[in-house]
């Protein structure tokens, strides 16, 4: 009886990824616009936003072992996989909507760390796509391209919010002063008019978040500091015997050397960090 009805599967398709290419997973949260009003974030950058955003990507980068490095700033973060990965048969479908549920997921559960006197007003949804790049220098460009939209975005936002907050002008005031200039006029207005060496804001904000598989690293970085999440390697033990537990208890060390992930708040457009570290892409 069964049989008479799987035809139906024929009419799946395939979503399976080009071979030999980089693979990229980016999340990006809907409507965070609203989201981040409602939730009355810190203007022009929320700082436990930011670490809720990097706790829920490491907690992805935990889950999928296939996953050399991921990028992130503003709502979005994007992971990337190693050319010859072959996770759930590099199917477009799959990689997308488990990396983004399980982001999603895991923004939500870590919510009341990162805010804790802040309830959770609704549940946030974060799109997600998988694209396939077919070469180091198109890699690399992509992720130049997002590196270089944090910093147009960072850069108009601090000034925007500095002539707004502390300017006194109107939105859209602000958004008439601002409509022309280049990059140098906003630093130059910004240290000017309020006294802020735009280089000397911090590096957080102004490149993103890089997280790199530390056993990929090769040069000194100046890691950050690293935050365990709710539920990190934390099996439920039970009611598991002595020898269960030590058992258990190696597991996780193993897993967490495995999966430790590095932070970084660094260039990657140029080409010092990717030479520095060969063996990451
Ligand atoms: N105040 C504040 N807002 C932020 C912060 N990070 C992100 N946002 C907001 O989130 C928006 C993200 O931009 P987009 O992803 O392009 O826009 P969106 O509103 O999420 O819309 P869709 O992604 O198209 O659903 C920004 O425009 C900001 O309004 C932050 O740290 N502080
Ligand atoms: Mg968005
Ligand atoms: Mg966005």
């Amino acid at each position: 009886a069964k049989s008479k009805f799987e035809y139906v599967r024929k009419f799946e398709q395939s979503d399976q990824l080009l071979p030999q290419c980089w693979l990229v997973v980016r999340v990006d949260g809907r409507g965070f616009h609203k989201f981040s009003e409602r939730h009355e974030f810190a203007k022009p950058n929320e700082p436990r936003c930011i670490r809720l955003m990097t706790l829920a990507a490491r907690r992805v980068l935990m889950e999928h072992r296939s996953i050399l490095l991921a990028y992130g700033q503003s709502d979005e973060y994007s992971f990337v996989l190693h050319k010859d990965t072959n996770a759930f048969n590099r199917r477009a479908s799959k990689l997308a909507s488990l990396i983004g549920s399980l982001f999603t997921s895991a923004f939500v559960f870590n919510w009341s760390i990162c805010f804790p006197d802040r309830r959770l007003l609704y549940p946030p949804a974060f799109d997600a796509r998988a694209v396939a790049y077919p070469s180091v220098r198109t890699l690399r460009d992509y992720l130049s391209w997002r590196q270089a939209d944090c910093h147009i975005n960072n850069l108009y936002n601090t000034a925007f919010w500095s002539l707004v907050l502390r300017g006194g002008l109107s939105a859209n005031q602000a958004q008439e002063r601002l409509k022309g200039t280049l990059a140098a006029d906003k630093n130059e207005l910004l240290f000017s008019q309020f006294g802020i060496n735009y280089n000397n804001e911090p590096e957080v904000y102004r490149k993103g978040s890089l997280l790199v598989r530390a056993s990929l690293l090769d040069s000194q970085v100046d890691a950050v500091a690293e935050e365990a999440s709710v539920g990190d390697n934390v099996p439920d033990v039970g009611e598991a015997s002595v020898e269960e537990v030590s058992e258990i208890a190696a597991k996780v060390a193993k897993a967490e050397a495995e999966s430790a992930s590095t932070l970084l708040h660094i260039d990657i457009i140029k080409d010092k960090f990717w030479t520095e570290n060969p063996r990451i892409l």
